[in-house]
């Protein structure tokens, strides 16, 4: 016969485990657009606000240029399946470092979590945004075979993250489903179509352009500042750096391309929720976001203030 005491502590067990079983339902979050519409920003912040995983799809694709151009493969139609293999055999890690301080002033009261990306153990996270990469990733992009391969790594990367998420969840954030957010430009088309929140996120281009060559500034200043004895001091030429009008270009012909290939091109998908943010502040589009969120995990929206 068991106590009182017993049968009331593997009742409230039972609770619990099945309380955890329902929230453990998944809820999958795109955000898609074009170059510097704020994407990888925004779904950190909103990641780190719901307690889900992140995701940045862009990132693979630029893991996949960089080993390109580290073996010399530009011609898509001969190295192709070589640089597909290479990929698919390659081990792309995004780690999340959650933030509590404001890294970007421009960005106001939200603090956004830090991104590291390593390739086989290595961190690439600067060496993946430099101009050679940047030219040459819509190109990569654009064969089916390695659309193929990271496909498969960002299924596998966005199920560990999920998991990640559910099972690092606090107590009294119970009521919350695990999750993940995943951006790039065929997140919400083709990598998650059936996701429970689709965001195109857009901007002005020259709203984007600014940002961007502001992002580099800052990026400029952070390494300038670095120890003279730290071997990864050494300041890049002023060359390096492009103009607000040649980062327009950039970002335009990146745009064009990413728009017109035939595979998995950059689209809107019909059910998802357009959000210009060229007059928005950052914590605007963030709080938007979350909201929405939680509206659709019937949950109580928090910011409908902002
Ligand atoms: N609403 C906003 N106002 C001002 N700057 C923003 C806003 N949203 C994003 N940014 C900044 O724009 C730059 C590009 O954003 P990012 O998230 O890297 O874009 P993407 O991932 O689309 O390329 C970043 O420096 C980011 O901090
Ligand atoms: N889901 C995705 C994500 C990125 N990409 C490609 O990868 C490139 C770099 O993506 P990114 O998100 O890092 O680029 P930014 O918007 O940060 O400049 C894009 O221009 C696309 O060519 C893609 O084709 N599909």
């Amino acid at each position: 016969m068991l106590s009182i005491h017993t049968r009331i502590a593997r009742r409230q067990l039972l609770r619990h485990t099945t309380h955890r079983l329902l929230s453990r339902r998944d809820f999958t979050i795109a955000i898609d657009g074009p170059a510097a519409s704020g994407k990888s920003s925004t779904a950190r912040a909103v990641a780190q606000e719901l307690g889900f995983g992140y995701i940045d799809s862009g990132s693979i694709y630029r893991c996949a240029t960089l080993l390109a151009l580290r073996q010399n493969i530009t011609d898509m139609g001969e190295g192709s399946a070589s640089l597909a293999d290479l990929i698919s055999h390659a081990k792309v890690d995004i780690k999340v470092r959650p933030s509590t301080s404001h890294q970007t002033p421009s960005l106001g009261r939200l603090a956004v979590p830090e991104v590291q990306v390593l390739l086989d153990g290595e961190d690439v996270s600067r060496e993946i945004r430099t101009p050679e990469v940047n030219r040459l990733v819509a190109k990569i992009a654009s064969d089916s075979g390695i659309r193929q391969a990271v496909l498969h790594i960002q299924r596998k990367l966005a199920a560990d993250a999920e998991s990640r998420s559910t099972t690092s969840r606090s107590a009294d954030a119970n009521d919350m489903p695990g999750g993940v957010v995943m951006d790039g430009r065929d997140i919400g088309t083709t990598i998650f179509p059936g996701a429970e929140l689709k965001i195109y996120l857009d901007a002005s281009a020259m709203a984007r352009a600014i940002r961007r060559w502001d992002e580099m500034n800052q990026m400029k200043d952070v390494t300038a500042q670095k120890p003279a004895h730290d071997p990864k001091a050494s300041v890049a030429p002023a060359a390096v750096y492009p103009s607000v009008e040649e980062i327009a270009r950039e970002l335009e012909t990146r745009d064009y391309a990413d728009i017109n290939r035939e595979n998995s091109p950059l689209r809107i998908a019909p059910d998802a929720v357009v959000i210009d943010n060229t007059n928005l502040t950052f914590a605007q589009q963030v709080y938007t976001i979350t909201d929405l969120a939680r509206e659709r995990m019937g949950l109580e929206p928090k910011h409908s203030d902002c």
